[in-house]
């Protein structure tokens, strides 16, 4: 993985995982499981800017304009309620994988390489730095395939309902959302049910019982419940929420969580770093690596999977 330059918001954080050591004459920076954070991504922009003009900027900023207007309470329970059935097709963890193959995400400022590289990129990175827990690997590995939803065995869902960051809905969109000036025109932000601090919610509700808006994350965490996977709370928090920057990042909704919220919340903020700065045009060996991943998918799920 190569190197990169400040990232300051990494040099305030404590705690044991988060601790990052300044090396080589100051320009990179490492975490203490040996991961070097790129100062760039493959576009040659910061991380997550939104804003700097790019060849990916006004693609992302308008999926986010869509996304905005259209996530509202309703859409979400309807959603919900549609694919927890989980009635639409049968299939290995590993099949759908293959499927990502033929994937791209237009939410993504950072990458535009199918989405099967960027889970195993994420999964060797984590790996690398922790060796012993495997279950990190395989939630790493399978983060992202809930993106399946944009397959058309899946009914061909369009991207604003699959990918970017989510947020709760419910209670006040937070300022800290990217794009933010787009839920103005979303119905849920004029109605004084769904518009305050808690919403329909109340305090340390805890995260589960937040609806959050619809998309690849709380498909593949109910996909991985239902078919009762043997993963920790940890990894089924980190697949539910890793888009949720607004928590993860920025701190905001921490009045809806409770205490093993608190607790899964210190693992996502590792995963995090490898989710996001492992993106890169450098690819792995799907073949090489396939044998480990089968073993801990044969480890922590069943054979075939509903979908
Ligand atoms: O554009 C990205 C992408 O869709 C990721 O899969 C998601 O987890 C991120 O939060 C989002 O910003
Ligand atoms: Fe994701
Ligand atoms: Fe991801």
């Amino acid at each position: 993985m190569t190197i990169i330059v400040d990232q300051p918001q990494f040099e305030n954080e404590n705690g044991r995982h988060e601790e990052v050591t300044k090396n080589r004459a100051e320009t990179e920076l490492v975490l203490d499981g040996g991961f070097c954070i790129p100062h760039a991504n493959s576009f040659g922009h910061n991380f997550r800017d939104y804003d700097v003009e790019s060849e990916r900027q006004q693609g992302v900023e308008n999926f986010y304009r869509v996304n905005h207007i259209n996530q509202t309470f309703d859409f979400v329970k309807k959603m919900r309620s549609e694919y927890e059935k989980l009635d639409k097709i049968e299939m290995s963890i590993w099949e759908c994988c293959e499927l990502l193959n033929q994937v791209v995400d237009e939410s993504d400022p950072d990458l535009d390489e199918p989405q099967i590289e960027h889970l195993l990129q994420t999964a060797e990175a984590i790996r690398k730095d922790y060796p012993d827990q495997d279950w990190l690997h395989l939630t790493a590995l399978i983060h992202d395939l809930g993106k399946v939803l944009l397959h058309p065995s899946f009914g061909e869902l369009p991207q604003w309902a699959v990918v970017g960051d989510t947020f709760p809905v419910g209670c006040a969109f937070d300022e800290s959302i990217v794009h933010k000036k787009y839920f103005l025109q979303n119905p849920d932000y004029n109605n004084s049910s769904y518009n305050t601090k808690y919403g329909v919610y109340s305090q340390n509700c805890g995260l589960d019982n937040v609806m959050m808006s619809w998309g690849h994350d709380d498909y593949m965490y109910l996909v991985a419940k239902e078919n009762g996977t043997t993963l920790p709370s940890a990894g089924l928090f980190i697949i539910r929420y890793h888009s949720f920057y607004a928590l993860h990042r920025s701190g905001a909704y921490k009045h809806l969580m409770n205490e093993e919220d608190v607790e899964n919340l210190k693992w996502l903020q590792i995963f995090n770093k490898y989710d996001l700065y492992s993106k890169s045009k450098v690819r792995v060996d799907v073949e090489k690596v396939k044998p480990y991943y089968e073993s801990l998918i044969n480890k922590y799920f069943p054979a075939k999977l509903r979908w």
